[in-house]
């Protein structure tokens, strides 16, 4: 157990997968989120419906482990978005946009497949705490 990396955990998020990885891990007042499928914590379940569905999904996911860590989507500044196929990247950001305020994170997206063969995308971010 590090004295430096705190671990991040909540049952209001999806659990890690495989138990291969932490939600999040806050070190030095930076909260560093693993990358978020669209698991919905209450079922267990991936979320059925389109990109839209799954973003708002993993952003809510993201928001519980922000919340658990001690910040807030507010403090995120940084994005990292793997989207499977480019074609589903303005249907993204028509729903990414609705949660960030004026000063949005600075971000990357890149076309990958994330790890679950049919998943449509995956957002993993870093964050400050207040
Ligand atoms: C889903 C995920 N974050 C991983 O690393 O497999």
């Amino acid at each position: 157990m590090s004295a430096v990396k705190k671990v991040v955990l909540t049952d209001k998020a999806p659990p890690p997968i495989k138990g291969v990885y932490n939600q999040a891990i806050v070190a030095n007042g930076t909260v560093y989120c693993s990358g978020q499928i669209g698991t919905d914590p209450a079922t267990g379940k991936i979320v059925e419906g389109d990109v839209q569905a799954h973003t708002h999904q993993i952003i809510k996911n993201l928001t519980a482990v922000l919340k658990a860590a001690g910040t807030s989507i507010d403090n995120v500044v940084k994005v990292n978005i793997f989207i499977a196929d480019i074609k589903d990247f303005k249907a993204m950001n028509e729903v990414y946009m609705q949660y960030w305020g004026e000063t949005k994170p600075a971000r990357s997206c890149v076309q990958a497949q994330p790890p679950i063969a049919g998943l449509p995308v995956e957002i993993e971010c870093i964050a400050v705490m207040p």
